[in-house]
């Protein structure tokens, strides 16, 4: 059990989805799986009727982050946040947006403010919150801005990695099209994003000298520009830039080649051109333990790897594994050294 003074705190994430059931298991298996305090933002009322809906007895009670982690014992804590929600699963409601991103606003507010000590996001529907509003692809992208507001000092280069135990990666280009990928692959984007990489595998993983492998954007790394010429042009030159600034990265290397057990132990992590390149990967290989966690934000955020999961919302049947999985990270990443 994590020892730290402040809770976590986990968004409400979407409610038609299975955020709150996880959250609702979570606290449930709290001992048995050694999970840090936390505190949820959403609505105490709906939580109950979720809970009584999987035949869950569990107390929710609302109260203040500061009362939260001595009401974690006996209760789960939740802070009420945005308007009452209406217990519906795997029914997208527009009406919920509004709660759902008050939710992660008021989470990183906790954080900012000291009475949280890191935020975990349950999973979101990108395309209800679109069309309620939302201008911003996802959360990563969204909490780099919220966190430019909260610590104006800051300037935030939100950087998205899919880590697990056998497999950490990181998309350099995230939430676009696949036709917008080779206009917006500069070479200063993938040094940025390899230079948060290297510093946060650093600092925050501990690894002392992260070995970081850059995945080609065309078949075969593009055979010596032949076949595509983005490889040669844009990501070789960028590769060359962080090994003279002592980076210890290699590429474009072929990404079919990448992901087999053997390749997998000559890097820690691997940089992908876009987004399904190495998600595809991450989430085969560990679907069940994989952890979402934004790297260039000066607060700690983890996340569930899955999505809302409306087929089973309600039905008892989502695993916990990468909710706990998160917890904990987030625990150990905002608490170094307190267990
Ligand atoms: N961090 C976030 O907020 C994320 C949000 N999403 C959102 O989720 C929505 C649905 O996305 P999909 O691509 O369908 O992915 P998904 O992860 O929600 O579902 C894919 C499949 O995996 C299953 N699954 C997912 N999590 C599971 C769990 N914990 N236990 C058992 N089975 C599980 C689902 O039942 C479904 O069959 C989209 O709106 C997307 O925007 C997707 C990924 C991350
Ligand atoms: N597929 C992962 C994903 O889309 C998560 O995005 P985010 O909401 O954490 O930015």
């Amino acid at each position: 059990m994590i020892s730290g003074k402040k809770p976590l705190v986990v968004t409400c994430g979407e409610p038609a989805g299975i955020g709150p059931d996880i959250t609702l298991m979570a606290w449930l298996q709290r001992k048995d799986l050694a999970l840090p305090p936390f505190y949820i933002r959403s609505d105490p009322g709906f939580l109950s009727r979720r809970a009584e809906r999987m035949g869950l007895e569990i107390p929710v009670q609302a109260c203040n982050p500061e009362d939260a982690r001595s009401v974690f014992k006996t209760a789960l804590p939740v802070v009420l946040t945005g308007d009452p929600i209406e217990d519906r699963p795997g029914e997208e409601q527009a009406s919920t947006a509004r709660a759902v991103l008050q939710s992660i606003e008021q989470a990183v507010e906790d954080v900012a403010r000291g009475a949280a000590s890191a935020v975990v996001t349950n999973p979101i529907n990108k395309a209800a919150l679109y069309d309620a509003g939302f201008d911003h692809p996802g959360h990563t992208e969204y909490l780099g801005a919220l966190a430019e507001t909260h610590w104006p000092d800051t300037i935030a280069r939100p950087v998205m990695m899919i880590a697990g135990p056998e497999l950490m990666v990181v998309p350099v280009t995230i939430h676009i099209p696949l036709k917008d990928v080779p206009s917006n692959l500069t070479e200063k984007l993938i040094l940025d994003t390899a230079r948060i990489a290297a510093a946060d595998l650093k600092s925050r993983f501990g690894i002392a000298e992260p070995r970081l492998v850059l995945a080609g954007l065309n078949p075969h790394a593009g055979e010596d520009g032949k076949i595509g010429t983005e490889d040669r042009d844009v990501i070789a030159p960028a590769v060359a830039k962080l090994r003279d600034e002592g980076i210890d990265a290699r590429g474009p290397l072929p990404a079919d080649t990448l992901f087999h057990p053997q390749a997998r132990k000559t890097f820690d992590c691997v940089l992908g051109m876009y987004h399904d390149q190495v998600l595809v990967p991450a989430k085969t290989i560990g679907f069940d333990d994989s952890v979402n966690v934004t790297l260039g934000l000066p607060f700690v955020r983890t996340s569930p790897d899955h999505g809302t999961a409306y087929d089973i919302a309600g039905t008892g049947k989502a695993r916990l594994d990468s909710f706990a999985a998160a917890l904990r990270m987030a625990g150990v990443l905002s608490n170094p050294g307190k267990f």
